[in-house]
């Protein structure tokens, strides 16, 4: 069966025919294609095309997908049980191994999504500081958690809706919007609310409307005045923890947040968030505290194998590899470009990067919203004409994994600067 015959049975069934709603391609146009298997940093469709993929399952496939070693400890989970419904040993490695790795976590408590993981930092802020509202940053997402989908980043963005329907008024007016990188706008929501603000959510790098990198001083700046008044820092790590170091966004920058919320890599591929921070938060957690949080799967043997085998591949030298196939493709794209004459600017950092057509430079949500994003979508179907996945949406991160190796790095950078040419 076909992609196409595929997403017309998938339509009849399933709302919009997909199960969330960038895979849609919407914002691109087109059908999206149906993937049959995956091996490494190649997706096989249902159409028998193979596809260099950029997506990476939107983030956790850093060691490329099928991975030998992630496949193994997932087999071996599964001949003991898929869930037990009680303490299992795989669950304290897990907790060991991320509070090994992520110097700002003391305890951590797993959960099923990162959307999961955002939703109890906020509750467990607000239960702690005894404060209601929360500061968000404009196109950050952070999961559908209601209070969170105020001018979301993500699909919400690329379908022009990031206030969704169904959340109330009541709830979205506890949260206070901020423009990213924007020093005095924070500054000025703290001495108007600041003794009414439970926490600051953020993603560290955001990376749901493209990707931006933080202004120098600004990650420390959030973490001043939110330490002046007796705010919470949330940093959203769901994308980034265990992807662009092994402590995330937090060692890069050398910032401490009070909690941090994560999902993908931490999941191996399967569905996972976790979130944690200082012991003398994480308590305030049932049962040992009056925050209520649980899950039926929360700490699934099988995902806890996966995310456990994803961890300990990582290292030094693999996140130094990762930045060095991140820079290649961007100075690639940024050269042919220029040759070509396209004004494009590419955020990168790491295995992530995003393309910003009509730009020199992108530092605000203002500067996303200010690119071309039809050039985009050209470029988009240029791209997959000539073999490679890009994310369906000009708001979305593109990321690379280990099994990006020279020569797919090679044949991906002929690939991109052949879809550049095209649409110059
Ligand atoms: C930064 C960030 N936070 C939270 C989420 C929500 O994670 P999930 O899709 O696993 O619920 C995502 C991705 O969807 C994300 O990119
Ligand atoms: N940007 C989202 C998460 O990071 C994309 C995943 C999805 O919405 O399906």
């Amino acid at each position: 069966m076909t992609s196409e015959d595929l997403f017309q049975r998938a339509r009849r069934t399933i709302p919009g025919g997909v199960n969330s709603p960038v895979r849609a391609f919407r914002s691109v146009g087109g059908t999206p294609f149906f993937t049959e298997s995956a091996q490494g940093a190649i997706l096989t469709t249902a159409d028998d095309r193979n596809l260099i993929d950029f997506v990476c399952t939107w983030g956790p496939a850093i060691h490329g997908h099928n991975d030998p070693d992630i496949r193994e400890a997932v087999a071996d989970a599964l001949s003991k049980g898929t869930s037990f419904g009680t303490p299992g040993p795989l669950e304290v490695d897990m907790a060991e191994a991320v509070v090994e790795r992520v110097p700002s976590v003391e305890k951590v408590r797993m959960c099923n999504s990162g959307t999961e993981a955002t939703m109890s930092s906020i509750r467990l802020a607000r239960g702690f500081t005894g404060r209601d509202k929360i500061v968000k940053f404009i196109g950050c997402y952070h999961g559908h958690v209601d209070s969170l989908l105020v001018q979301a980043g993500s699909g919400a963005l690329t379908l022009g809706k990031p206030d969704s329907a169904g959340v109330p008024a009541s709830f979205a007016a506890e949260t206070i919007l901020c423009p990213y990188n924007d020093f005095a706008a924070i500054s000025e929501i703290f001495e108007q609310y600041g003794e009414q603000i439970a926490a600051v959510i953020v993603e560290p790098y955001p990376a749901n409307c493209g990707l931006i990198l933080p202004k120098e001083g600004y990650l420390p700046h959030l973490r001043e005045v939110t330490q002046q008044h007796g705010s919470l820092l949330i940093f959203d790590e769901v994308m980034t923890g265990f992807r662009l170091a092994m402590g995330g966004v937090q060692e890069r920058e050398g910032i401490t947040p009070d909690l941090s919320a994560f999902g993908k890599v931490i999941g191996g591929g399967l569905p996972v968030g976790a979130f944690g921070g200082r012991a003398e938060i994480m308590d305030y957690l049932a049962p040992d505290g009056p925050v209520y949080q649980a899950g039926t799967l929360s700490g699934n043997p099988l995902a806890m194998a996966a995310g456990l085998a994803a961890l300990k591949k990582l290292n030094t030298e693999v996140f130094e590899g990762l930045e060095t196939a991140g820079l290649m493709i961007a100075e690639a794209l940024r050269a042919e470009a220029a040759q070509l004459g396209i004004p494009l600017c590419i955020n990168q950092a790491g295995s992530m990067f995003a393309l910003f057509f009509g730009r020199e430079k992108v530092e605000s949500f203002a500067d996303v919203q200010a690119s071309e994003t039809e050039k985009f979508s050209k470029f988009f179907h240029a791209a997959m004409d000539e073999g490679v996945y890009l994310p369906p949406s000009a708001y979305e991160t593109c990321f690379l994994s280990t099994a990006h190796d020279q020569e797919i790095l090679d044949r991906a950078i002929s690939s991109l600067t052949a879809a550049l040419r095209r649409v110059a």
